[in-house]
């Protein structure tokens, strides 16, 4: 399902670029990607369309360092969407972690967040970029902290968290409306790596059953609900939208 070649061209990456070509192996035929490990990370690269450049996860110095600087801090939508306050830093299962943007806002703002991603590929990335992050100086001791991944199926991991987190967030796929040249070009490296996620709607009532406080679901401001049902609210941005299941029990 998720073809791939894996590459070392840092030398000392050869170990590590096998073990995880021995993971993939199953998916490693004919593949249109490559994963390539160099010297600063691990990154993903589309063969047939090379302009679009590499994928990586960067929590350290890319968009979402920046974002953690300068962003809106607690004032942020999706702060407000999964109940930040203060003196109330809710625990977070992040069931669609995909690269790990929304987490790694939410560590940053104090939460502490569990990452589920079903994608091999994709795990790999963020496994990467999260072992980086937790070496770092600055941003290295509450991210050891406070964010950690599971790699597998959300519906099963779900079941078997071993906690009650406050908030469970989704944010699966969804078909791109926009023409394919607007939308960025890591977008798009993504986007045909994972596809669709036509599974998705069952992703609310599994997470409806596990939460404690709510769930928060991420969709474009196109989208209609996930699994077509309606939230208590919703929390609108320039193109995106939260809708906020609040759990009552
Ligand atoms: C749109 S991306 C999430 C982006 C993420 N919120 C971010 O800020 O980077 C959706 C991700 O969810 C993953 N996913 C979808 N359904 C899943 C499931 N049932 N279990 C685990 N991961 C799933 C996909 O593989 C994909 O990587």
């Amino acid at each position: 399902m998720y073809p791939i070649q894996v590459i070392a061209e840092d030398p000392e990456r050869t170990a590590q670029a096998a073990e995880l070509a021995t993971r993939l192996q199953q998916q490693m035929a004919e593949s249109p990607f490559a994963l390539v490990w160099g010297e600063q990370h691990l990154e993903l690269r589309k063969l047939d369309e090379p302009k679009l450049g590499p994928v990586f996860v960067d929590f350290v110095e890319g968009a979402v360092a920046h974002r953690r600087k300068f962003g809106g801090g607690r004032g942020q939508s999706i702060a407000k969407a999964v109940g930040l306050k203060a003196g109330a830093n809710p625990t977070v299962v992040d069931a669609t972690a995909g690269l790990g943007r929304d987490a790694f806002v939410l560590a940053s703002l104090g939460c502490q967040v569990t990452m589920l991603e079903r994608h091999p590929v994709v795990a790999a990335l963020l496994a990467d970029g999260l072992q980086r992050a937790q070496q770092d100086s600055e941003i290295g001791g509450w991210m050891r902290e406070r964010m950690s991944l599971r790699s597998g199926p959300a519906l099963e991991n779900l079941q078997q968290l071993g906690f009650t987190p406050d908030v469970v967030y989704l944010d699966p796929m969804f078909p791109h409306r926009q023409k394919s040249a607007l939308v960025k070009k890591e977008m798009r490296v993504f986007q045909s790596l994972v596809g669709a996620d036509l599974d998705a709607d069952a992703l609310l009532p599994a997470a409806l059953a596990v939460a404690g406080k709510r769930v928060v679901v991420k969709r474009p401001d196109y989208a209609g609900y996930l699994n077509e049902m309606k939230p208590g609210m919703s929390i609108e941005t320039k193109s995106n939208r939260f809708d906020v299941y609040v759990i009552s029990r």
